[in-house]
């Protein structure tokens, strides 16, 4: 099984995820995207970074590259798809996933420790835990405040697309859990092509090496074995 790290300009956690992924056992390979994805990709990672350099908008920008329409369409066919902080914002710029990720509330990049609850444990990201489980990633952000119109809300919670909920670390979700702002605290939700596409701000592939002293997030990689 190959799975595609699509890197941008200013992509910076692709290397991380090709070895994050190995580490479990799954082959990855960089794409650069102006070389558009090969014959026999399995899986398609967007990963975190500062493409474009966030101008416009994070996610913007990459959104509208060429290889973009080769992700829709393998995902149309049922490829699975993984978009992680900046991949997530690409992710929604380019309508695979509902919402966008803008300003943090505190208008300040936040790098830290955060505690997540698995909302719906039946997606390939999160059948390796239980609904309810809390988990511990790190986020990286300026712009990860998930936003979307409250009748889309709605029918996200009604459809279960909600996969991770910012939670304290009993798993209480709180406004002092929710550290960007996010509406209903949603930290990650699946695509509208189905639950083999899915976002999430936190970063997995930052706490799946023993090294890191972290593998919380092994658990959402284990998704592309899914
Ligand atoms: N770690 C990342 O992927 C950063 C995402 C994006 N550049 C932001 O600051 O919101």
């Amino acid at each position: 099984m190959t799975i595609a790290v699509i890197r941008f300009g200013g992509s910076n956690c692709d290397r991380d995820a090709v070895q994050a992924l190995e580490s479990i056992g799954v082959d990855a390979e960089l794409v650069w995207h102006e070389d558009g994805l090969p014959a026999e990709v399995e899986g398609i990672v967007l990963p975190g970074g500062f493409s474009y350099g966030d101008y416009l908008r994070a996610g913007a920008m990459a959104a509208r590259s060429p290889i973009m329409d080769e992700v829709r369409a393998a995902a149309d066919d049922g490829t699975p798809v993984l978009g992680i902080c900046n991949g997530a914002q690409i992710g929604s710029e380019s309508s695979l996933t509902p919402g966008a990720f803008t300003t943090n509330e505190s208008a300040r990049f936040q790098c830290e420790h955060v505690h997540l609850r698995v909302e719906n444990a039946d997606t390939p990201w999160t059948a390796a835990y239980e609904e309810g489980d809390v988990i511990e990633l790190p986020i990286a952000h300026g712009e990860g405040r998930f936003e979307v119109d409250d009748d889309r809300l709605e029918q996200l919670e009604a459809d279960d697309r909600i996969v991770f909920r910012y939670c304290d670390a009993e798993g209480n979700v709180t406004p002092e859990a929710n550290p960007n702002g996010s509406k209903h605290s949603v930290a990650g939700v699946t695509g509208d092509r189905g639950d083999h596409v899915a976002v999430l701000m936190p970063h997995p592939e930052r706490a799946t090496l023993e090294d890191l002293g972290n593998t919380d997030g092994a658990g959402v990689l284990e998704g592309f074995r899914a």
